[in-house]
């Protein structure tokens, strides 16, 4: 596992990378084009916000699978590049929130009650407070514009100074904003006529761009103070410059001024301006926060294990990703079998989910099954990220289904993978702490642990087929660990299951589908 670095994370976040055995390179001063020769040799890459990991960078990234990003914004990534590619994206969404939100009420009250502009002339040894009144926060009304992790931090610390919150975020339920206690306004324009302060906390998006422009400042009252501490261009700097300039907006406290890393923004040269250089989630406590976290998830998914932050895939918490984690190796199991024993195109796959499992987050699940079902032709080609994508170019309908109630299980997984000609179903269940059975192949009724090699074979249902299979076996010297007979006593024939302690060479293989009764007998790999 080779990772670069390509800019500074907290030192505990590198001990954590080289514990799990990676090799780490930190380089935190790579050229651009220096990064761009680099790339190749790396597996993952770990960045913050200034790295623009696009499609100039994939284009070299011939071994990359994992984008670490050690924070939370994810706008510097080229989303849809790394999904075609299989490239997993990874963030720490949560680990620095709290940080970026107590940099929104510093830059607040430093901007309200000119701190910066006071200690600027207190240090050229000026004691002089003229000019320079500030205005309190209690009475005054707040509007935030994204009411998402840190807008609502935001929300409730500015409680505590007696404002009133009013908030405009569509994609907020009702309840939401009645648990925050932050009045919603229905529309962008009717929170910038009634609010003194506005503070933005949307992500960067096509829709957020330049979300506050010139007709929003239109709209505000005179001596508005503007907070942006999320990112550059939420709040279009032209139109904010104007607006400082015909005094709409008498206060500014910015920590992402256009341009960065280059200290060229026209905000700079106003004295009522508060800047900081994108300092929101720079602590101790949200860097190490941050480095842990990114390092951990970017082994896990080098490791090719499902990640809670994985911008490209399903969301998941922590715990659901618990809950599914048995149900993510069973899924991938079930659909690994498929082309191990037949061998026609997959037109479609049918997923039902039935029991215990119908109630979890199950589409992470199906994207198990897909992995699963193309590892065996595609080998590390596929992946949970691109496992989607895969099935659609090449023509593969997925239809997952779920049922609540079931007969003699608690939980149950059943695939059907239709082709041309034939439907192969099979089914597994997990019991215990984690315990995988497939307990179903086309019809055909076991209970199987499965195990990384398996014999899976079929045949008339009559004496001396398994007594020569054993035999057979042995002179081939595979030791067979447990046996499983699955029968259709109507029809006389029969499905053994074999979980074997080593793998089986192509010769046995010929050998044991000589045996007369024998159907077909297929080597498994799990
Ligand atoms: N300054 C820093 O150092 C720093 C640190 C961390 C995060 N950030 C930035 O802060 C911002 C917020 O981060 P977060 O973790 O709270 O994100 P989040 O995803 O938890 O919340 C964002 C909220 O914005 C809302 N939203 C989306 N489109 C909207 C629209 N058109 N109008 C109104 N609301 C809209 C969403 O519904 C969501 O509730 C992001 O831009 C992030 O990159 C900055
Ligand atoms: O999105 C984030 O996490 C913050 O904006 C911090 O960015 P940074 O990691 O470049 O400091």
């Amino acid at each position: 596992m080779k990772v670069l670095v390509s800019e500074a994370i907290a030192e505990k976040g590198v001990e954590t990378l080289l514990q799990a055995g990676a090799t780490v390179d930190v380089k935190p001063n790579l050229t651009r084009q220096e990064l761009l020769d680099a790339i190749g040799d790396y597996d993952a890459l770990i960045v913050r916000s200034n790295t623009d990991v696009n499609e100039e960078l994939y284009q070299k990234a011939i071994r990359l699978k994992v984008v670490g990003r050690a924070g939370n914004g994810v706008d510097n990534i080229d989303m849809e590049g790394a999904t075609k590619r299989g490239i997993i994206v990874v963030n720490t969404p949560e680990s620095n929130v709290v940080s970026a939100a107590e940099l929104t009420i510093g830059l607040l009250l430093a901007t309200c009650r000119n701190i910066p502009q006071l200690q600027k002339r207190l240090k050229e040894k000026v004691w002089d407070r003229a000019g320079l009144k500030g205005i309190e926060l209690q009475g005054k009304t707040v509007g935030i514009v994204g009411l998402g992790r840190i807008g609502s931090l935001v929300a409730t610390r500015l409680k505590s100074f007696g404002m009133n919150i009013i908030g405009y975020d569509p994609y907020i339920s009702d309840t939401r904003f009645k648990h925050l206690g932050v009045e919603k306004k229905e529309k962008l324009e009717d929170l910038m006529k009634a609010c003194d302060i506005l503070t933005v906390h949307t992500p960067k998006t096509e829709e957020t761009y330049g979300i506050i422009g010139k007709s929003q400042f239109k709209a505000a009252k005179k001596g508005l103070v503007v907070i942006n501490c999320a990112r550059a261009g939420i709040v279009n700097e032209d139109a904010l410059v104007e607006a400082l300039q015909n005094k709409t907006v008498a206060r500014v406290g910015i920590d992402v001024p256009e341009g960065e890393p280059r200290a060229i923004s026209p905000l700079l040269d106003f004295d009522n301006v508060v800047v900081t250089p994108h300092a929101g989630a720079d602590t101790k406590e949200a860097q190490d926060n941050v480095g842990i976290t990114i390092a951990q998830e970017v082994i896990s998914a080098l490791r090719g294990e499902m990640v809670p932050n994985a911008v490209n895939l399903p969301t998941l918490h922590t715990q659901d990703l618990e809950a599914v984690k048995a149900y993510l190796k069973l899924g991938e199991t079930l659909g690994k079998l498929y082309y191990q024993l037949e061998k026609e195109a997959v037109e479609k796959v049918e997923i039902l989910y039935r029991g215990e499992v119908a109630a979890l987050e199950t589409s992470v699940i199906s994207l198990a099954i897909l992995k699963g079902l193309f590892e065996p032709i595609l080998k590390e080609r596929v992946n949970y990220v691109n496992a989607n994508v895969i099935a659609k170019s090449r023509g593969v309908g997925v239809t997952e289904s779920k049922e609540s109630a079931i007969d003699n299980y608690l939980t149950l997984i059943t695939v059907k993978v239709v082709s041309k000609n034939k439907e192969f179903t099979i089914s597994g269940t997990v019991f215990g702490k984690g315990e995988l059975r497939i307990v179903e192949i086309n019809g055909y009724e076991f209970d199987v642990n499965p195990s990384p090699y398996m014999l899976i074979a079929e045949n008339i249902d009559k004496p001396g087929v398994i007594g020569q299979m054993g035999t057979l076996l042995g002179v081939g010297k595979v030791n067979i660990a447990t046996m499983q007979l699955g029968r259709k006593i109507a029809d006389q024939r029969a499905m053994m299951v074999l979980t074997i302690d080593s793998p089986v060479s192509k010769e046995t293989l010929e050998f044991v589908g000589g045996i007369e009764g024998i159907i077909r007998a297929h080597y498994v790999k799990i």
